[in-house]
């Protein structure tokens, strides 16, 4: 009789849950018990920010579905967005993420991403100073070094009218110029960081296994992750490896520094993320902040950092600063060899501007058009849309819908890129001009997110581009070849990256 009551509780508890939405009247995809829509968001070769554009053509700019024990919302109306995440941000100050992800409050590895509160305040203010202008002026000399070793190695494979898989070369840069920066490699190490092989794992093992099942069981989320963790279930391997990468990094940097301070050698100044971090380095193993009175401009003066989230810290900055970056890169790539005017107006621009062999961060800051084209191609492929999400953490109302606390917001970001009644009938169209026009809707450009919790490394992201594409424009024309994918295939989960990239380079006259 105990067994059978228990059974019943758990079917009804199940399907209770399966069924919030039609219960609320919001249309939506059904999925199936226990795990929802999970498996539709957990699939590679058509990415989530796809899967959200067709459920929004099906059910409308706000509909709801279940992914595991989350229930989520998805939206593309741009008022409804701006009140998400700009204007009702004290309701909405938690990112949507997995039971696996670990609890935002009280696990002791969280990192800004995953971060809410007074603690994501906390993790905002001590590291945005690493991503002022001012750092990231200092940031360019390392950028200019690797990019001379790439203009090397493109010199070499890219003869004949070869192609190249440029994906492939903009993960290497991408990834030396982080590890420099964030983690203190002291030189370039491209095309030969044994490292480079984990990260990309990273991002490529789908590992849906554990996604699905704490989407599903959350109870069950210890033992899921020791399986993961401990015993290296569920395609682990290249996280474990990172993670323990960047912990040897940051604990022998804390050595180094008790060595040094035992022959009165004192800090000087910081020379990448981990010196920085450090310098806010808090005897405290977790400060467990309460968000019971957490509002956007409550004052918060705590600086410190404990060890595991200085750890969480530099992993975070170098999974986020190399995959995006390069990604974004080979877009615009993309981009401008189906484009040859606009590529050769960007040349006029960057011959002007950047007459020298080496580039300045002033002369990078001329470059306009080059913003408008790496603007307009993140437009028509917002890959990091993934990333726009919020939880809701109080009671509130949006548009004519109540919003319950626990519940995840996604903004459908491909919709809203691709809106005709939002930018215009040549939507589809790839034109950087449309940037000049002071009507364009900005409100509604989410590439980097908004409000608060907009991107952190976006004017990074933006110089390293700016950078690189300018060296490379000034010797040679980006073409399609017989390998190039047309229209290109975007796989993957957390963010959409090409499948492949090829080109040919030609060299200019
Ligand atoms: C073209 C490259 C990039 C794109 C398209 C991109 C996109 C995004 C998006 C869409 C978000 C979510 C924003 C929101 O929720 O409102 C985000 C957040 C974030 N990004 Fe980026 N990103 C890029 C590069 C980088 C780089 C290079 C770094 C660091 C080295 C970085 C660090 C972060 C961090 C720390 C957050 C979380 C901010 C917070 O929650 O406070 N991103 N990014």
């Amino acid at each position: 009789m105990i067994f059978e009551l228990i059974l019943i509780s758990i079917v009804t508890y199940y399907f209770w849950h399966w069924t919030f939405w039609k219960r609320r009247g919001l249309p939506g995809p059904w999925g199936v018990p226990i795990f929802g829509k999970a498996g539709a968001m957990l699939e590679d070769s058509f990415p989530p920010g796809y899967t959200l554009q067709k459920w929004t053509k099906e059910y409308g700019k706000i509909y709801g579905f279940t992914e595991g024990m989350q229930k989520v919302m998805v939206i593309s109306d741009p008022d409804l967005v701006q009140e998400i995440l700009v204007k009702q941000y004290d309701n909405f100050y938690g990112r949507k993420h997995n039971p696996v992800q670990g609890d935002p409050d009280k696990d002791k590895d969280i990192h800004i991403v995953g971060a809410q509160g007074f603690r994501w305040k906390r993790l905002r203010t001590i590291t945005a100073p690493a991503f002022s202008n001012g750092s990231i002026k200092k940031v360019l000399t390392t950028m200019e070094d690797s990019t001379q070793e790439l203009m090397k190695k493109l010199r070499e494979e890219s003869e004949n009218g070869k192609a190249v898989n440029m994906h492939l070369f903009y993960q290497e840069y991408t990834f030396d110029v982080i590890s420099r920066v964030a983690m203190g490699q002291p030189d370039s190490q491209m095309f030969k960081n044994p490292l480079l092989k984990d990260v990309k794992g990273f991002f490529e093992h789908n590992r849906w296994q554990i996604w699905m099942f704490s989407g599903g069981f959350p109870f069950a989320v210890s033992f899921l992750k020791w399986l993961f963790i401990k015993v290296g279930k569920f395609g682990a391997g290249p996280f474990i490896v990172v993670q323990k990468s960047v912990t040897d990094a940051v604990m022998s940097r804390i050595a180094q520094r008790e060595a040094d301070k035992k022959h009165g050698v004192e800090p000087g100044e910081a020379a990448d993320y981990i010196d920085m971090f450090l310098n806010a380095r808090a005897e405290v193993e977790h400060f467990g902040e309460s968000n019971d009175e957490f509002h956007k401009s409550s004052s918060y003066n705590n600086r410190q950092l404990t060890t595991q989230e200085i750890i969480s810290q530099c992993f975070v900055f170098l999974v986020a600063g190399f995959d995006t970056t390069a990604i974004s890169l080979s877009y615009v790539t993309y981009f401008l060899a189906l484009n040859p005017k606009i590529q050769s107006k960007l040349q006029d621009e960057v011959d002007k501007e950047c007459p020298n062999d080496e580039i300045t961060f002033d002369q990078l800051s001329k470059l306009k058009y080059m913003d408008n084209v790496i603007k307009e191609s993140l437009r028509l492929f917002p890959f990091a849309s993934f990333a726009n999400s919020r939880r809701c953490m109080r009671n509130t109302v949006i548009g004519e819908q109540i919003v319950e606390a626990g519940v995840d917001v996604m903004i459908d970001t491909w919709t809203l890129h691709h809106d005709k009644n939002v930018w215009g009938n040549d939507v589809e169209e790839f034109k950087p001009e449309r940037w000049d026009s002071p009507l364009t809707p900005q409100q509604a450009y989410l590439s980097f997110g908004a409000g608060p919790r907009v991107c952190l490394g976006m004017r990074f992201a933006l110089l390293e581009q700016k950078g690189l594409l300018s060296h490379i424009l000034k010797k040679y024309t980006f073409e399609t070849n017989a390998k190039t994918q047309l229209p290109i295939k975007l796989v993957g989960r957390a963010t959409a990256r090409p499948e492949n990239l090829f080109l040919s380079l030609k060299p200019r006259v």
